[in-house]
């Protein structure tokens, strides 16, 4: 894990809520919805596109109030192949029950984005995916291992090469590369084009972070991914056809 003074404040104020939160006593056990499933369904009509309910962030101005569970259903209606649902509060508006009212109202795998740094965290609500970040997690294998064993499929977020390996070395078969960097709080879709070859063909790939337009989302295809990971450029306006427009890039 990267020491914390490279990171971001508003990436640092994240990690020591996040730390300062309560964790609940009871284990979760997940029937997860397959994400590779979704992404095959959704490959014959568009591209697969996992929408984030995204009410607001460190780099958002503003927040966005309306009902998420309206906001997803609407996205699942512009063609959304799955769904991402931030789960921290402070600083994403988030919350578990957002995600727990959202899975129960639509079909499509629900992957929980939140900041989880130990197993007791992986209780707080069941998703179909959870999200590990390699920079953040200091022992990846077990994680990932701990969030299987509960049922989840886990997404592996990575930046640079050196982030990629640990993530293979962990198992991971679902592989998110963010185009933002979390230190300086920068995008650049270089960042997918320049990892993405480095990632074996048998690991399904997504593109995340500033994916805003059409044309980001047929270079972020040409550079080989397998999904894209969208939030402000899908919840700024209507959602569903925010949604849409990408899924028909
Ligand atoms: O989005 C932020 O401002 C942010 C700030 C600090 C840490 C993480 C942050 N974003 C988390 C995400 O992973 C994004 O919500 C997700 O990849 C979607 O990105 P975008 O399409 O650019 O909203």
């Amino acid at each position: 894990m990267n020491a914390e003074g490279e990171l971001a404040p508003a990436v640092q104020s994240i990690l020591r809520d996040v730390r300062s939160r309560t964790t609940p006593d009871e284990r979760v056990s997940v029937d997860a919805r397959s994400f590779s499933d979704a992404i095959a369904r959704t490959e014959s009509n568009g591209v697969p596109v996992v929408a984030e309910v995204k009410p607001t962030s460190p780099t958002t101005d503003g927040n966005r109030t309306d009902d998420p569970v309206e906001l997803a259903k609407k996205m699942v209606e512009g063609g959304a192949a799955a769904l991402s649902v931030l789960t921290e509060p402070e600083h994403f508006g988030g919350s578990p029950e957002n995600l727990r009212r959202i899975r129960e109202a639509v079909s499509v795998p629900v992957l929980r984005k939140d900041f989880i740094l130990e197993e007791a965290q992986l209780d707080a609500v069941e998703a179909d995916l959870v999200l590990l970040i390699a920079r953040f997690v200091g022992d990846l294998s077990k994680l990932v291992a701990s969030a299987r064993e509960r049922g989840f499929q886990v997404l592996v977020e990575v930046h640079t090469l050196d982030e990629l390996e640990t993530a293979l070395d962990s198992g991971a078969k679902i592989v998110g590369v963010n185009n933002r960097d979390l230190g300086k709080l920068e995008v650049s879709l270089d960042t997918f084009e320049s990892v993405a070859p480095e990632v074996p063909d048998n690991v399904t790939l997504v593109a995340e972070s500033g994916i805003a337009t059409p044309d980001d989302a047929r270079r972020m295809r040409e550079a080989g991914a397998d999904a894209l990971l969208v939030g402000s450029a899908i919840m700024d306006g209507d959602v569903a056809e925010n949604t849409r427009r990408l899924v028909s890039a």
